[in-house]
């Protein structure tokens, strides 16, 4: 199978530059070893009509990536506007924060359009396309309408909401109809997969049994494929990494005290608020632990165009300085609060110098850095992960200290558990953590999704000449429930 991938964010594979991201932390990779095409946005735009789109190429691994110069006109409208204005706050269940304009629609779906023009390109015999995420819901309707007959896979990275919330965005039923073009959706959780599967059932009439959707475009299967990392490659860089500059100092300036991190973009999906109202409180309850832990809080920049961004990021910022100016002291900081980007190498020895890795996220789809913290413990003394019941990895990272982000006293109570918790409680909630990790990497997470893609084709070619006539749907069916692939 000549894979074809494609998502709106890349990464050119720079060990010291920070991903943006963990879809881009999570292809890399996957396209370096498997020889896959990458194709995505070069983060440039282009003026005018691009008759052929503009793309610059370069090897990765034994993969290659096409990063592709997208319109100008209708970039923002896309990108800013409807991918991360409408359905991120719809996906992530925050439907008040939805603000979508029909300009913005129609910009998106223009980008859809292009880039299912772009791909045409990377076509080549036994090809399949593996469409990532909410950027692209259209795109296999448009591949389709151009001809394209091959497999085409989508993976959501995201949450998939309850009806009622995915209802609210406009021009919903037309983009969920549109992405049953896809051969096969993934979905990181059972419960996202569920709500797509009774959206389909119950908002559009259509036939769901056993995962499967029949629709006018032929059998779209839903499935469960939870998004993994290479824990023993971050386990060898959490090693290396003790000896890095940065790491050093960060050590060397904590004179013994307890280090917990938090490593987020600025997103409010991400519940920085809470996690740092919860340390407040923890300090206040706690007054013993003042001076003996202190909170490092990476908080990348993200989406900053955005005013739910931007607002969230003055009020992240006072918020600190209000908990610093409170229970600081002349001679200690108990937030480091830090608007940056580190590469994976040094990541990977802050979580290590960290006795307690903080992810409290509302909503997320998985969050790769509770993995990635978990990874790079040290396993004769391994740190604890206090970890938001809402996100994606606490359905596999379950010996992890689960939390309710809005529950701010509770999540107080539990971090200072986690700073005093025996040795032996830490190891055996670590092994616990290490042995799904390792069982679930992210090339298993690539075999799986690949393996599925090819069985999706063979079963379109044996059932295609049974296919009842579009004039006999919708019907309904009972089973809706997608299969596990892990
Ligand atoms: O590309 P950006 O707009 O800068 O945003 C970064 C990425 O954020 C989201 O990541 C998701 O994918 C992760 C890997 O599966 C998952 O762990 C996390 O829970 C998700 O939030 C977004 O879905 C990506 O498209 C963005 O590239
Ligand atoms: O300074 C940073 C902060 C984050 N990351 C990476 O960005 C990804 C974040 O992925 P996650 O799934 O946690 O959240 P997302 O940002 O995709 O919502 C992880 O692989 C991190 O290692 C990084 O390389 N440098």
């Amino acid at each position: 199978m000549n894979l074809v991938v494609v998502s709106n964010r890349v990464s050119r594979g720079k060990p010291n530059e920070p991903m943006t991201g963990g879809l881009a932390a999570a292809l890399l990779p996957i396209v370096e070893k498997s020889g896959a095409i990458w194709v995505g946005s070069s983060g440039r735009v282009r003026d005018g009509n691009q008759k052929e789109p503009f793309a610059e190429i370069e090897a990765l691994g034994a993969g290659a990536l096409a990063m592709l110069d997208l319109p100008a006109a209708h970039y923002g409208g896309y990108y800013e506007g409807f991918a991360n204005s409408a359905l991120w706050p719809a996906l992530h269940s925050r439907a008040d924060l939805i603000r979508a304009s029909q300009e913005d629609y129609l910009s998106y779906r223009e980008v859809n359009a292009f880039m299912a023009r772009a791909l045409l390109r990377f076509r080549k015999a036994d090809a399949a396309f593996w469409i990532q995420d909410y950027h692209f819901l259209a795109l296999g309707a448009e591949l389709r309408d151009l001809g394209v007959s091959e497999p085409i896979g989508f993976f959501l990275h995201t949450p998939w909401p309850a009806r009622s919330v995915i209802g609210g965005v406009p021009h919903h039923r037309e983009l969920i109809e549109a992405m049953l073009a896809y051969d096969l959706i993934g979905f990181q959780t059972e419960e996202d997969c569920e709500n797509f599967l009774s959206y389909a059932q119950s908002d559009l009439g259509l036939v769901v049994h056993d995962g499967v959707i029949i629709s006018r475009h032929g059998r779209t299967r839903a499935a469960v494929f939870p998004i993994g990392i290479d824990p023993q490659q971050f386990a060898q860089l959490a090693t290396k990494a003790s000896t890095h500059p940065d790491v050093s100092r960060l050590r060397r300036s904590l004179n013994g005290e307890k280090l917990a991190i938090g490593v987020d973009r600025l997103d409010y999906s991400k519940g920085l608020i809470n996690r740092i109202k919860a340390f407040d409180q923890m300090w206040t309850l706690h007054p013993s632990l003042a001076r003996t832990v202190s909170l490092l809080q990476i908080a990348t920049p993200s989406r900053g165009a955005i005013e739910a961004y931007g607002n969230l990021q003055s009020e992240v910022a006072k918020l600190v300085s209000d908990v610093n100016g409170m229970h600081g002291e002349v001679d200690w900081t108990p937030i480091r609060y830090l608007n940056k980007g580190y590469g994976q190498a040094v990541l990977a020895g802050l979580y290590r110098t960290a006795q307690v890795g903080v992810v409290t996220p509302l909503q997320d789809g998985m969050n790769l850095v509770a993995k990635e913290y978990v990874a790079a413990q040290n396993p004769v003394d391994p740190g604890v992960l206090v970890l938001s019941k809402f996100a994606g990895a606490a359905n596999e990272l379950d010996t992890a200290l689960l939390v309710n982000p809005h529950d701010i006293d509770g999540m107080a109570r539990t971090i200072a558990i986690a700073l005093s918790m025996p040795l032996t409680e830490r190891r055996m909630r670590w092994e616990a953590m290490m042995a799904k990790l390792r069982g679930h990497t992210i090339q298993q997470w690539f075999a799986d999704f690949a393996e599925a893609l090819r069985e999706c084709q063979l079963d379109r070619n044996e059932l295609a000449p049974v296919m009842p006539e579009p004039a006999l749907w919708p019907l309904r069916s009972a089973t809706t429930g997608g299969a596990r692939y892990h």
